[in-house]
């Protein structure tokens, strides 16, 4: 880890070498989520971001069409570069596409010492299809992310599909989210923050972090909009931020809940389907 700041998020000096953080996931050609989502968020919080391409979507607002894995070798390339040169700071994963791909990451991350008790720490959201269901998992892929990548995930961030995809619990209020967390954590990672955005009843958002014992909510408001494309990555990558700032993971999440909660509430409408959550919060409006 490079360097500690007290605030996360906040701008450093000119000339200052910023800490640093890396996302390991798949590019959406609109812009909204995937490796788009994660540099956008990564500079708004004051860091600067490295990528790992896993995947080419073919996406808009209206859903996936198409999408091409990349070699698992070239993926594990792209870690290898920057983990010794660069720094990660912290690294997050979100579309790994294919379990050749896991597997392959996984491997890199250990030798990069990135993961739970090594040096770099990572955030694992196990993304497994996008919001319109399109799938971004091969099938046997699912078994690696659950059987090997979590249990090397400093902090997992499953949506409630992914915990039932994962675990089997089936999460229809917020008095579930203890079990679900409880399922997850038995996966192995060291901590799991459980979204609760898919709990469309609940007039609030809360969601969920816990450590094996204790479990801490992170409340917020429910905000009426249908644009939510990319807050899962999003907030993933808020709190990669964080963390790579040095944030312990409960400071993180909170920072990170929010980062989301802002990026939320200047969410968009754009294109004909779901408009993307907004980073245009955090950017000055100075004239050029
Ligand atoms: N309508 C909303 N108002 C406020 N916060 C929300 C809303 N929807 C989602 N969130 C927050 O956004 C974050 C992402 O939650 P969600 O459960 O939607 O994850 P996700 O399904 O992985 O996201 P996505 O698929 O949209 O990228 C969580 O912190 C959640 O509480
Ligand atoms: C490349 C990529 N990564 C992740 C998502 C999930 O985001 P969402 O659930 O908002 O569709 C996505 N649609 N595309």
């Amino acid at each position: 880890m490079t360097g500690r700041r007290a605030e996360p998020g906040a701008v450093p000096p000119p000339g200052a070498t910023p800490n640093t953080a890396l996302t390991i996931a798949g590019s959406d050609s609109g812009g909204g989520a995937g490796i788009q989502a994660d540099l956008k968020t990564f500079l708004a919080c004051g860091v600067h971001g490295m990528t790992a391409l896993t995947a080419v979507t073919v996406q808009n607002s209206l859903g996936v069409t198409d999408f091409l894995a990349l070699p698992p070798s070239l993926v594990a390339a792209q870690i290898r570069a920057v983990a010794p040169d660069l720094g990660v700071g912290a690294a997050k994963t979100g579309m790994l596409a294919s379990a050749e791909i896991v597997d392959t990451v996984i491997e890199a991350c250990g030798q990069a010492s990135i993961g739970a008790g090594r040096s770099t720490p990572l955030v694992v959201d196990p993304v497994a299809a996008s919001m319109h269901g399109d799938s971004l998992l091969a099938l046997d892929a699912l078994a690696a992310v659950r059987d090997r990548l979590l249990p090397i995930a400093t902090l997992a961030t499953p949506n409630l599909d992914e915990v039932r995809l994962l675990t089997g619990v089936e999460v229809t209020s917020r008095a579930g989210l203890r079990k679900a967390a409880e399922a997850m954590h038995e996966l192995g990672p060291s901590w799991v923050l459980i979204k609760a955005g898919h709990l469309a009843e609940d007039p609030e958002c809360v969601d969920l972090l816990f450590d094996g014992a204790e479990s801490h909510e992170l409340p917020g408001p429910r905000m009426r909009t249908p644009h939510t494309h990319g807050g899962g990555d999003t907030l993933a990558a808020a709190v990669a931020s964080a963390l790579s700032r040095g944030c312990s993971v409960p400071e993180a999440v909170r920072f990170g809940k929010r980062y989301i909660m802002r990026a939320v509430a200047g969410a968009y409408p754009l294109g004909a389907g779901t408009g993307p959550v907004s980073a245009f919060w955090r950017v000055s409006d100075d004239p050029v």
